[in-house]
């Protein structure tokens, strides 16, 4: 007998992101307005759970309304098992947990989606059961197959995804499809249908609709095998994802889809810049000349080919090119975008920016044709001369250094020439160097022999603003090499020279190496400037030491800089050194220059300078022409007296320049606004009365010194820290106390002691000099006992050394008897125990100083007899008087009067009167 299909009227539940199979138990949310409706039905029901007919949306989405619902005709009658009202911790939904009885089939039309919430009540058709074939085996056993490879990789993933206690679950649904008999393999295929959501949705309403067991198990086992499919490929995908990629890696990903979709975007709007009329041609044309221009891709590729070419052009099998490998491959393997990335293009390139040896062999035959013409001395005193006024015997010296290496040049040159040709002969034949050739590339004779400057490093010494940067700089020019000055002054940290390691967060190279890349040869001029304020050893390292090895031609063939860490050759540079004294810079620094002093100018020299250097310096730094500018010959010497005291023109440079600006100015007043009306004439000419105005009120006024004549008071001659000679008061008072000597005025060791021998020597000469009245007196104790306080000014800078024994020994005995020193004269002179004055250094610079300060008459040790009348320029010579001394009596008389001082002249006077 035919089984018929059964009518009922059943309410109707939407389901909107589930499906209910028979067999199957799903709990879902519903909404708070359904509560009502759903509890009605709950407490109608008499024993058995209510049954509801459970339709699913056909068109379920995330964001699916029920007032949008299309329904399925296709539902399963199911019983509501759970019923939970809305609650304080969920008070919008009511959980409902619906277990699948059978297919239903609703009757049309559907229920109108506005009253789903009511759950209206419904007809409903129960299909006859199919009375079809049966299952066979094989059919079964290919969907336990299939199923089983699903649930499988499933278990794998919640395994992966949340560890051994989500695996439960699943094994209990293998078992299940694994004992399943053939005929119940339809309705263990419909729980898989419920449980397996990554199944489509489309599918599994199929699977709801299809009544027939043997067409729904056909369906169910290509659906699972098709999942199975997908799972395995995305296991695998995930699997080599979770192994190979490090976190970069993901962001390389994710760098990747955010440029595709920013291409995509711009994609997105080129059809509205094409809707545009008229110029659409034009403007698109340009657009993308554009879009060209910043191709990403583009540059990229053009920025690692770039890269490698460098690479491929150091020499083979160099260190510096197997690094430039290696790191260019590491480059290639890291994502785009990354830090690290970042990091090794940085280091790649500073190295392919530095000048390797046989990638520069052109640049080097340059800088030897300079050195092979005959006339490269001349030329290079020229160029001197151009640049500077004076400075003879400076130019001297470096003529000569440039002789010594010209001929080294030359010589360097034969060798390697006589070297190619013995090669060329012993093998018989011309070098290789065609692509078959068999011999490496590092054995080929090199054309161009590479040019040592071994030989001392020249150290300019001298004040600031006395020409040493611009005399190295003319030196450079005369060798047609590149210039590069360095600054050393303040350099604290070994790395700020030597660079810091990579392994450093925000490391670099040090100043060598960033000179290297900017200058781009490897024999530029480097000037370290200030090398004297150079720091020395402390927890930062030690600055000096790393600038012995960069000095030291043994060692700095192979300068290793700390972030580049590949040697380099700094053989070929010229390394010129400026200090403006001499004292702090350290013996093994010192030991490797050459010192070559400049001592300053003169007032007449300074003049020269300004009228023919700095004059036209700063006319064409300013913009203006000869005719517009002329300063008098009165105006420059007020300017060099009046407004700028120094041994250097730094500060007479910038004097001129504020003049030529004032001079722009009203030039370009005179030319806009008067010139027209011919009202006022431009004035070109600047002299003495002009000064005040421009350059303010003077700030030296040579009439009014400072300088007194006092007992006890005289004045030394001294050079300061800036090589610069200056007169330095000394001063001495006594008063009542116990025969003390106080010393102050942040004095140092040695001019201390020379401070106590002083004393001693003035003590024991006291009755001599008419200090005491007996031999036997000793002038600190009788006739009252007194202290002696000796003070030299400027108390913040630190004085030291024993040239100023001699203005010491007069202050002690212009103190003690009364007399005073005129404030024309100045001394300097080391002293001993025994009265011997001793030769002292800076003689140049001492005078040159004395004579700024209007200094007339100067006391000096007669060995340094020599220096005055060698460094001392003739116009200096003439106008100031020189005492030369060998014994401090000589020196007393010079600054007191002949025979002022003698045992016949008793000073009781004075002595009596003298607190
Ligand atoms: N003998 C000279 N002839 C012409 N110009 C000079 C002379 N000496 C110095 N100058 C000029 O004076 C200015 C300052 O000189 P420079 O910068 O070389 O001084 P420096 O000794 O290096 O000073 P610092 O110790 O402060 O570095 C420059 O413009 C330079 O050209």
């Amino acid at each position: 007998m035919a089984l018929e299909a059964v009518s009922s009227s059943l309410p109707v539940l939407a389901l909107l992101n589930d499906i209910v199979f028979p067999a199957s138990q799903v709990t879902i949310s519903v909404p708070r307005s359904f509560a009502s409706y759903l509890s009605r039905i709950v407490k109608n029901e008499d024993g058995q759970p209510p049954l509801v007919a459970a339709s699913p949306a056909l068109n379920s989405g995330p964001n699916l309304q029920y007032q949008d619902v299309q329904l399925s005709e296709w539902a399963c009658a199911a019983r509501i098992v759970r019923f939970v009202r809305p609650t304080p911790l969920s008070p919008n939904s009511c959980i409902v947990t619906l277990a699948g009885v059978a297919r239903v089939q609703l009757e049309k039309p559907l229920p109108s989606p506005s009253r789903l919430h009511t759950l209206p009540l419904h007809v409903v058709h129960y299909p006859a059961p199919s009375t079809g074939k049966s299952i066979s085996e094989p059919a079964a056993e290919t969907f336990r197959s299939a199923a089983s490879r699903l649930v499988d990789q499933l278990d794998a993933e919640s395994r992966a995804r949340r560890g051994r206690a989500g695996t439960v679950e699943w094994k209990r649904l293998k078992a299940i499809i694994e004992d399943s008999e053939a005929e119940k393999t339809p309705w263990v295929a419909d729980i898989l249908m419920a449980v397996i959501t990554t199944i489509p949705w489309q599918d599994r309403i199929q699977m709801l609709s299809t009544l027939s067991p043997s067409d729904r198990l056909k369906l169910a086992t290509s659906l699972l095998s098709k999942q199975a499919s997908i799972a395995e490929v995305s296991h695998k995908i995930s699997s080599a994802v979770d192994e190979n990629l490090t976190k970069q890696q993901k962001e390389y990903y994710l760098r990747q889809q955010l440029q595709a979709i920013q291409r995509e975007l711009a994609e997105l709007n080129r059809p509205g810049a094409k809707s545009k009329t008229g110029a659409v041609g034009s403007s698109k044309s340009e657009n993308d000349s554009t879009s060209a221009e910043f191709d990403e891709e583009g540059d990229e590729t053009e920025y690692f080919a770039d890269l490698r070419s460098k690479i491929e052009k150091m020499a083979v099998g160099s260190e510096e090119r197997k690094m430039g490998v290696k790191e260019y491959r590491r480059l290639k393997r890291i994502p785009a975008g990354s830090v690290e990335q970042g990091v090794i293009r940085t280091y790649l390139e500073w190295l392919t920016s530095l000048p390797w040896p046989e990638s520069e062999n052109d640049k080097e035959t340059q800088s030897l044709a300079v050195l092979q013409d005959p006339k490269f001395l001349a030329k290079a005193r020229e160029q001197l001369d151009s640049d500077h006024f004076g400075l003879d015997t400076i130019k001297r010296r470096l003529i000569e250094y440039l002789a010594v290496l010209r001929l080294k040049a030359l010589k360097q040159a034969e060798e390697a020439n006589r070297a190619s040709e013995s090669t060329i002969v012993a093998s018989g034949e011309a070098p290789r160097t065609s692509a078959t050739d068999p011999q490496p590339k590092e054995t080929v004779v090199k054309k161009h022999p590479v040019i040592r400057t071994k030989g001392p490093i020249l150290l300019l010494v001298g004040p600031p603003g006395s020409g040493k940067t611009s005399v190295a700089s003319s030196l450079a020019k005369a060798l047609n090499r590149p210039f590069h000055r360095i600054s050393l002054g303040g350099v604290r940290d070994e790395a700020e020279i030597r660079g810091h390691r990579r392994t450093y967060v925000a490391s670099g190279p040090g100043t060598i190496v960033t000179a290297m890349s900017k200058v781009q040869r490897p024999d530029p001029v480097i000037l370290l400037d200030e090398i004297d304020k150079v720091g020395h050893a402390s927890h930062q390292g030690d600055p000096a030491s790393a600038l012995l090895e960069v000095l030291d031609p043994e060692q700095n063939v192979s300068f290793k800089d700390h972030y580049i860490n590949v040697p380099l050759d700094l053989s070929q540079v010229i390394f010129i050194a400026t200090a403006n004294s001499l004292e702090s810079i350290s013996e093994p620094l010192l030991d490797r220059c050459e010192v070559i002093r400049l001592s300053g100018y003169t007032y007449d020299e300074k003049i020269q300078i300004a009228r023919k250097f700095l004059l036209p310096k700063q006319l064409e730094a300013n913009g203006l022409s000869a005719d517009r500018l002329t300063i008098t010959e009165k105006a420059y010497e007020h300017i060099a007296s009046y407004y700028t005291r120094e041994a250097g023109v730094r500060s007479l440079e910038r004097a001129i320049g504020s003049i030529a600006r004032w001079k722009a100015v009203e030039w370009s007043n005179f030319s806009q606004q008067n010139r027209a009306k011919g009202e006022r004439d431009y004035n070109p000419v600047v002299d003495v009365d002009d000064l005040e105005p421009i350059l303010g009120v003077p700030r030296w006024d040579p009439q009014e010194r400072e300088r007194e004549e006092r007992k006890g008071l005289v004045y030394g001659l001294v050079v300061s820290g800036q090589g610069e000679g200056a007169v330095l008061p000394v001063e001495t008072i006594m008063t009542s106390g116990s025969g003390k000597l106080r010393l102050t005025g942040s004095l140092g060791e040695v001019i201390r002691e020379s401070g106590e021998i002083a004393l001693s020597w003035v003590k024991a000469h006291a009755y001599t000099l008419g200090i005491t009245n007996s031999e036997t007196q000793d002038l600190m104790k009788e006739p009252h006992p007194i202290d002696i306080h000796l003070h030299l000014p400027s108390g913040a800078v630190k004085k030291d050394g024993p040239s100023a024994g001699v203005a010491l020994v007069c202050a002690f005995v212009s103190l003690l008897t009364g007399l005073t020193v005129s404030k024309y004269i100045a001394m300097t002179g080391e002293t001993t125990l025994r009265g011997r004055v001793t030769a002292v250094g800076g003689i140049k610079e001492k005078v040159l100083g004395a004579h700024r300060e209007g200094i007339c008459k100067v006391i000096l040790p007669r060995s340094n007899r020599k220096d005055v009348e060698h460094d001392v320029p003739a116009e200096i010579m003439s106008k100031m008087e020189f005492v030369y001394v060998s014994r401090v009596e000589e020196a007393l008389e010079a600054a007191f009067g002949p025979g002022v001082l003698n045992s016949g002249h008793r000073l009781a006077g004075q002595v009596e009167s003298r607190l």
